[in-house]
């Protein structure tokens, strides 16, 4: 059972065990190992086709292209979201999460709400917890948005958090523009394979904690969706991979940056050649940290298919799916994996256990009680 809040635990000398990740998940590189290894891209000129900026245009997206190819992970400055909206964002997000714990539960999601808040994830039957707390709205499309499920403190957060996430949506269009005229689509191509494209704001909060070595803030995972925006704060902490997911490197935080993923979605309907990237999120002893992730994804009746197959090459997919199967196979198999784990985990204890007790019945009584 996950705790309700992770304010009292974050006071504690040592991490409550359900927290504690086996070896092998623990973080390998610290939260401040900043690597500069994903492309930084400015957009500025992306809007102008025409003249002499259109080599500015084709530039950039060139960039993004060979970025999506590598990683599946970039990041982009000079993307037209106003600053002073994005520092709005982060200091009520702050104001929220340091709400008496009583005041964020008025909002909890553990029984299955669409939206709210909660500790460590939305999924159910997760084995081990993460170290954060999440608070969630889905914001598009607009006809479905549930505004008893989106806290109405701090004062003024409702109204930013709409104007952020119509800036946010315009932003991923912009950028899935550009994925569809890589792959030699219309423009809108991308977009219209997601129908009605759904966004969900998904605000972690990874409060300071007492054993960082010993626990993910968010598991190693790829995104579902189409693409997703994050913003994080300055203290780091967002770990992508390279080398085909030998090598963990800590992603360099950069003000005033969105860092852009491309999810399972995006992945396959370009079959394959654009990379979902691989993540995860450590955390740290000195200081609770923030990041705030955009998720933009299909409509869930969409069909997930890839939209050209190149030349010489296979479908990544056997068959057409609408995006709520294969989302839901996703976490049955995410699901699966960890009941698997804790299985093997289990049986190992158990032998270990067995063979103990078969090397005491073994020893002479004098050797045991010596
Ligand atoms: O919180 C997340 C992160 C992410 C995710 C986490 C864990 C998984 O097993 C997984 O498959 C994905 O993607 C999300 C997608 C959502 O729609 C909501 C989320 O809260 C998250
Ligand atoms: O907090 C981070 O840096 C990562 C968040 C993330 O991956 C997510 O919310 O899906
Ligand atoms: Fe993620």
């Amino acid at each position: 059972m996950a705790p309700s809040t992770l304010t009292a635990l974050a006071e504690e000398k040592t991490l409550q065990t359900s927290f504690i990740r086996d070896e092998d998940e623990r973080p390998k590189v610290a939260h401040n190992k900043f690597s500069n290894e994903i492309p930084v891209i400015s957009l500025k000129g992306i809007d102008d086709e025409s003249g002499v900026n259109n080599g500015r245009r084709a530039e950039i997206c060139e960039k993004i292209v060979k970025a999506c190819e590598d990683w599946g992970i970039f990041q982009v400055v000079d993307h037209g979201v106003d600053a002073q909206l994005i520092s709005q964002m982060t200091t009520l997000a702050k104001q929220f999460f340091a709400l008496p714990p009583e005041e964020k539960l008025r909002f909890d999601m553990s029984g299955g709400k669409k939206g709210g808040f909660i500790v460590s994830s939305h999924l159910q039957g997760e084995v081990v917890q993460d170290w954060r707390e999440i608070v969630t709205y889905f914001s598009y499309p607009i006809r479905a948005r549930d505004y008893s499920r989106w806290p109405d403190k701090p004062e003024g957060w409702i109204a930013v958090t709409q104007k952020y996430s119509e800036k946010l949506m315009e932003l991923a269009c912009k950028l899935l523009e550009v994925l569809s005229e890589a792959m030699g689509l219309e423009k809108e191509a991308l977009t219209k394979a997601c129908v009605d494209m759904d966004q969900k704001v998904v605000v972690n909060f990874y409060p300071k904690c007492p054993q960082p070595d010993l626990t993910l803030g968010l598991k190693r995972h790829t995104d579902p969706g189409t693409i997703t925006l994050l913003l994080q704060d300055q203290v780091g902490g967002l770990q992508a991979t390279k080398d085909n997911g030998k090598t963990w490197i800590t992603v360099q935080p950069v003000e005033g940056a969105f860092v852009v993923n491309l999810g399972d979605h995006g992945h396959f309907l370009s079959n394959g050649r654009f990379k979902n990237a691989d993540h995860q999120a450590v955390v740290n002893s000195n200081s609770s940290r923030l990041s705030i992730a955009t998720f933009q994804n299909p409509a869930p009746e969409a069909i997930v298919y890839p939209l050209k197959i190149r030349e010489g090459e296979k479908a990544v997919m056997d068959e057409p799916i609408t995006f709520a199967e294969m989302y839901r196979r996703k976490m049955s198999k995410d699901l699966e994996l960890a009941r698997l784990k804790k299985l093997a985990k289990e049986q190992q204890i158990h032998a270990e256990e067995a063979a103990e007790k078969a090397k005491l019945e073994t020893k002479p009584i004098e050797e045991i009680l010596a």
